[in-house]
């Protein structure tokens, strides 16, 4: 039996993970759930799941969970709650599903308890990933990638040495505006860009694959991942997403990892790991595989894609003040506050104003407030109404 402690186990990762756990019960216990609102959609999983401890971010959404608790169960409540969750759990392994750098924090506990981590919240890895794998190698444990284009290098790459890699092919579905003219991506609206054609995420997420900045952060996080230098990470679009990204080993073999657009998989192999247990989903389909396309990416219309590139090339603390100014952003976006390429605009900008070194993950945290503060100026100087909330970003 494994022990899991979910975290956000009410969004897209958590409930699809949940799912997961539910047809497998004699496999898998969870230990601990948190999330950040709490409140009933939490409630009803600490009723069905009985866990030992729960996290809650809100106070307010507290109560309705505390009604659910089991008798003998802990429920912890504040900004804290999930450290406190961590480090309080017997658990084998922790699946992260938290949304932004709020997750940072979780990532580095997990590995301290000396646990490895499935995990999705790629901004650890884009924020502090350096010292995330390092973390994870001094205490001799695993940060087995979920996010689907990792979850296929990690499978593809198996034990053989990063040097045998000539490159790797992070696949990208181009997201909802692939069609459109330039002129049209500056007028969409909020339901368009959130329409994904092929994935059911989150909003932060969904917004990123519309402007492609979610495969900014995904290079980013390869990197880190992999150990690969950024000018062997490349980009191809891929409008179908059952090729879920690709490796060009040294002798030019490609090993690519394939399946419908289903983020169940990538989450059923990290419960797994470093085994393969059956599951129910689908595999190999010819109606779904009939045709697979492959397309250069185009950063003239979403100019968000180059960025990640170019923080890893000013280094240090640029790559977690892009993801800030991006939760910004994207927040202002989904309120209303500002077009959709002003996201890619207040990115670079930020982006390029850091790059200093960071030594440690709350040098780290402080950089990232910075980089919120300098997007919400940024976004104020073009013109948009300061109506999102500092710190309500990505929630
Ligand atoms: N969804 C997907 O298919 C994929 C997601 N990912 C990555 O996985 C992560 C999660 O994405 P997704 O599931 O789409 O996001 P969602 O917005 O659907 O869910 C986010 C989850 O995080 C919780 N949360 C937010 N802040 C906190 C906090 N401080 N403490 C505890 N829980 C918190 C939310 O709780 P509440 O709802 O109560 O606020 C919710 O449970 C992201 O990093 C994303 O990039 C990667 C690949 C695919
Ligand atoms: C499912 C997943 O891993 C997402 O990160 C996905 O990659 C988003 O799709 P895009 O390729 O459109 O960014
Ligand atoms: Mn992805």
């Amino acid at each position: 039996m494994r022990s899991l402690l979910l975290l956000g186990s009410t969004g897209s990762i958590g409930t699809q993970c949940l799912d997961l756990v539910r047809g497998a019960r004699d496999r898998f216990v969870v230990v601990g759930l948190s999330s950040g609102r709490g409140g009933d959609a939490l409630a009803a999983q600490v009723r069905e799941f009985a866990p030992r401890f729960v996290a809650v971010r809100d106070p307010e959404g507290a109560a309705a969970v505390r009604a659910a608790l089991p008798p003998t169960a802990t429920l912890f409540v504040g900004e804290d709650a999930n450290l406190e969750l961590i480090a309080a759990a017997e658990f084998d392994l922790a699946v992260h599903g938290i949304v932004g750098s709020a997750g940072v924090a979780s990532t580095q506990a997990v590995l301290e308890r000396g646990r490895s981590v499935a995990l999705a919240n790629k901004e650890s890895m884009v924020v502090a990933g350096e010292l995330l794998m390092e973390l994870a190698r001094s205490k001799g444990v695993t940060i087995i990638p979920v996010d689907s284009e990792h979850s296929a290098l990690f499978q593809c790459l198996g034990d053989v040495p990063i040097d045998r890699v000539r490159r790797l092919i992070l696949t990208a579905s181009g997201g909802p505006l692939w069609e459109r003219s330039k002129d049209e991506i500056e007028r969409v609206t909020v339901d368009e860009a959130l329409a994904h054609p092929n994935w059911d995420m989150g909003p932060r997420i969904t917004i990123g694959s519309a402007t492609l900045l979610n495969k900014a952060l995904e290079i980013v996080e390869a990197h880190h991942l992999f150990g690969i230098d950024p000018e062997r990470i490349e980009v191809a679009v891929h409008r179908q997403s059952i090729v879920h990204s690709m490796v060009e080993f040294v002798d030019g073999s490609v090993l690519a990892q394939m399946g419908p657009p289903d983020m169940r998989g990538p989450i059923h192999y990290a419960l797994n790991w470093p085994g393969r247990s059956p599951a129910d989903l689908v595999g190999f389909d010819l109606d779904l595989f009939a045709k697979l396309t492959f397309e250069a990416p185009d950063t003239d219309r979403f100019p968000a894609l180059a960025l990640g590139w170019r923080a890893l090339e000013l280094g240090g603390d640029a790559p977690c003040a892009l993801n800030a100014a991006d939760e910004v952003a994207v927040a202002a976006f989904l309120d209303g506050s500002i077009p959709f390429t002003r996201i890619a605009r207040v990115n670079a900008e930020v982006v390029n104003a850091f790059g200093s070194a960071a030594d440690d993950v709350e040098t780290l945290m402080l950089r990232d407030r910075e980089a919120r503060a300098a997007a919400r100026r940024a976004l104020e100087r073009l013109g948009a109404p300061s109506t999102a909330r500092p710190g309500a970003e990505s929630r």
